[in-house]
């Protein structure tokens, strides 16, 4: 099979396996990815100023991959009102920050009006409207705050939108294959309950993001129903502001403690997980983005050229991929991003939330320093 064919033909099922299972066409397959990458994005990788905000990591969750969960009286255990929220928020608007992407643990008491706080406080803390742009809450987040307060998903959502949210990370959807999430994730919402969450937000006018997380316990045929899914969504929503394709990160997690996985992914399905989704979404959504923090920087510059077009953030703050062994640092300056995407003889532009490139030299104010 010759990859450059799917430069402008829709892709089967059969053959999206196929591109996960043959490796003789590998680098056949990296290289057309590329070519329809330069061809939607030209030159020019993107990237954002922006801050995690891990709120809280004490979860009642039992996802087999995570090593960021602890329980209630753990020494690390930690727990940020609304009010030091808001302040970090402030802070890193101070340090020069967009958008703050704003995640935490499941707790009953963490419920849809508890949101709703912790966004006002965000946008009291941070000055009007447009100040920064507000990242926050997974489907599984948003979901399990709606049952608590006894609300349905449309109001949950409009009252979230109000208060201030302005998009959704698309994490929690793991692999979107219930048959996977009952060993992986077993007490997550299901893929079809992920799928309603997202089409929701998108019928509300709130954009998502939309991730895979992948190097686990899945097949190819797992990643192939995931990455369709995510495609029907996108032809039906528009909704999806870029694919994030998230490398399991195995060390400390339940998964490797009980033997079930030795290993994350391999070098070659990273690159696949960048190349094999661009020529399946190709315009549909043409941003894809390489997560750093994961995968180390030289890496991510790998991925640049097999298909992605994003660097994603400075993070400023990172939780989640170090708590499972993560060594790749939690905060990347303005100057290192850039410098790594010249280096590969890339052009970077700074971009908010939704794309959109910032001309810093229309801007009032001080450029960040960050
Ligand atoms: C830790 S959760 C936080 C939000 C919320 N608790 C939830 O599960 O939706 C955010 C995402 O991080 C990713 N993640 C967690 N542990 C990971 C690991 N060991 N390797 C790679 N990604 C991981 C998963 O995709 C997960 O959905
Ligand atoms: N890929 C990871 C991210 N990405 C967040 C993005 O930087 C940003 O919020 C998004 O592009 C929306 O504009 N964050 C992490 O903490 N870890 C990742 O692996
Ligand atoms: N990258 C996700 C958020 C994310 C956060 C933490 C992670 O470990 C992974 C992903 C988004 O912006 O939609
Ligand atoms: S992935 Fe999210 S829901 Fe699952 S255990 Fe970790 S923090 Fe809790």
């Amino acid at each position: 099979m010759d990859p450059n064919k799917f430069k402008n033909k829709e892709m089967s099922k059969r053959e999206c396996l196929e591109l996960f299972e043959n490796d003789a066409i590998f680098f056949d397959t990296l290289h057309a990815a590329d070519s329809v990458r330069r061809d939607l994005c030209g030159d020019v990788v993107t990237y954002i100023l922006n801050a995690n905000i891990n709120f809280t990591n004490v979860c009642t969750g039992t996802c087999q991959f995570c090593a960021f969960k602890v329980s209630k009286n753990h020494p690390s255990a930690f727990f940020l009102t609304p009010e030091q929220i808001g302040q970090k928020a402030c802070d890193a608007k101070m340090a020069g920050a967009i958008e703050v992407c704003v995640q935490g643990g499941l707790l009953p008491e963490i419920d849809t009006h508890y949101q709703v706080e912790i966004l006002k406080n965000i946008r009291k803390q941070t000055g009007p409207l447009g100040g920064i742009s507000i990242h926050a809450f997974s489907p599984m987040e948003v979901f399990a705050a709606a049952e608590n307060a006894g609300l349905d998903l449309k109001t949950a959502l409009t009252m979230l939108k109000e208060a201030g949210l302005d998009s959704i990370p698309g994490t929690a959807a793991e692999i979107l294959v219930d048959d996977v999430r009952k060993t992986l994730c077993p007490d997550k919402i299901s893929a079809d309950e992920w799928e309603k969450v997202i089409t929701a937000a998108h019928k509300t006018k709130i954009p998502t993001t939309c991730t895979i997380m992948y190097g686990h316990i899945e097949e190819n045929e797992d990643r192939v129903e995931h990455l369709f899914r995510l495609k029907k969504i996108q032809e039906e929503t528009g909704g999806f502001t870029e694919f994030i394709p998230l490398t399991f990160l195995h060390e400390n997690t339940p998964l490797s403690k009980r033997g079930l996985v030795e290993s994350g992914s391999s070098g070659l399905l990273d690159l696949k997980m960048y190349a094999i989704p661009r020529l399946l979404f190709k315009e549909k959504l043409p941003n894809i983005q390489v997560s750093w923090v994961k995968l180390g920087t030289k890496f991510s510059q790998v991925g640049l050229c097999a298909g992605a077009n994003d660097f994603g953030g400075t993070l400023m703050e990172e939780n989640i991929s170090r708590a499972a062994g993560s060594k790749y640092g939690s905060s990347m300056t303005r100057q290192k991003i850039e410098n790594c995407i010249r280096q590969i003889g890339r052009v970077p532009k700074l971009r908010n939330t939704q794309y959109k490139i910032i001309d810093e030299s229309q801007q009032k104010g001080s450029i960040p320093v960050y």
